[in-house]
């Protein structure tokens, strides 16, 4: 034990790359001290930190997607912040709030963006279908450019990570987001109730898991330096290589996404011919690749294999799929066949 934390405080000590994925580690670690039998989300979520990307989480409801994302931000550190998606929120409600103070003046002050300045680490969207394409759209700029304007000036967040989520059952009074918005999330992640009966147990008859402010609140906090991470992700961007081959084999994932009849993917019920609309801009391909090399690193590897590719495969790029509305309903299992069906056809190196 003790020779750990001394390995560990080296590897913090030298600031290099072992040294953050140490931390990175160790941040997983302790996000599943309090959020159990999702071990693949939270790696994703590690994932789309480093490569420096926002990501959307959906699920059932109660599956635990706050509590994730809670338990996320608290080991991160940093300034958090968080807004409710209603169908009355006003965009400036995420700049500002008006108000009339005890001495009867009106008063202003800086909502939950501005509130902790340019170093705001992470922001959660809860629930951001119920937002309306207003509030959606000031979400977007402040993700593609970390920046707002308001109160006359420009605010920039270097380090500001966007987390949203969203559950999958309600329809009513929601507000499905512009397909360009959610291309801005590099990934968009599924969360399941475990399936695994002693989790199950445990979700349901250990208290510990009924309180999530004890349950959050006794993990440790900055775990990782948020104000570090873009220097961490440009670095691990640069270390990690690609082989010729495995580029080769990404573009051919890539076509394949795009034409998947061409390499003789088969969907039941599905015309092949007219199921895609779009597949995958360089934006999306790109951000695979990113993330595929964050995944190698994660595992000490300094070569992105196809294992790599596989593992962030469906999160990176499934929303990116545009489809004929004809099939829109039945998304979720065509997209997952699809792009299990491509990683089967095309021959990997
Ligand atoms: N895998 C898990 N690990 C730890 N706690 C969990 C897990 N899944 C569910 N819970 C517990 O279930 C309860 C509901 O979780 P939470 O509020 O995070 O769900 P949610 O998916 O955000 O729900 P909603 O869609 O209503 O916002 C909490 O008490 C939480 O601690």
């Amino acid at each position: 034990m003790a020779s750990t934390s001394i390995a560990e405080r080296r590897a913090e000590a030298d600031g290099s790359l072992e040294g953050w994925r140490t931390r990175a580690l160790a941040f997983e670690a302790e996000i599943s001290r309090a959020v159990i039998g999702q071990p693949h989300v939270v790696r994703l979520l590690t994932i789309a930190l480093f490569a420096r990307g926002h990501v959307l989480l959906e699920g059932d409801v109660g599956v635990g997607k706050t509590t994730i994302l809670r338990s996320v931000a608290q080991a991160l550190g940093g300034p958090f912040e968080r807004i409710e998606g209603t169908v009355d929120l006003m965009p400036t409600d995420m700049l500002y709030t008006a108000f009339v103070d005890d001495d009867g003046k009106p008063r202003v002050e800086p909502g939950p963006v501005l509130r902790h300045g340019e170093d705001l680490a992470v922001f959660f969207f809860n629930e951001i279908n119920r937002a309306r394409p207003q509030v959606h759209s000031l979400l977007l700029r402040l993700m593609a450019e970390r920046s707002v304007t308001a109160f006359g000036k420009e605010w920039s967040f270097p380090h500001l990570q966007v987390f949203a989520d969203r559950n999958r059952v309600e329809k009513e009074e929601t507000f499905e987001l512009p397909a360009a918005a959610r291309d801005r999330f590099v990934m968009e992640i599924g969360v399941d109730t475990p399936a695994d009966p002693e989790v199950r147990r445990e979700l349901v008859f250990d208290p510990r898991f009924h309180d999530v402010d004890g349950l959050i609140g006794g993990l440790k906090t900055g775990v990782l330096d948020h104000r570090g991470l873009n220097d961490a992700g440009r670095a691990i961007q640069a270390s990690v290589k690609t082989s010729r081959t495995l580029e080769q084999y990404v573009l051919g994932l890539w076509d394949a996404l795009r034409l998947p009849a061409s390499v003789d993917v088969a969907i039941e019920g599905v015309d092949m011919g007219r199921l895609i609309l779009g597949g995958g801009s360089p934006r999306g391909v790109s951000a695979l690749v990113r993330c595929a090399r964050v995944r190698a690193w994660l595992e000490g590897r300094d070569m992105v294999l196809p294992e790599d590719l596989r593992a962030v495969f469906a999160p990176v790029m499934a929303h990116r799929i545009f489809l004929d509305p004809i099939y829109e309903l039945r998304r979720d299992r065509i997209v997952r066949d699809l792009c299990a069906q491509v990683f089967e056809r095309v021959p990997a190196p």
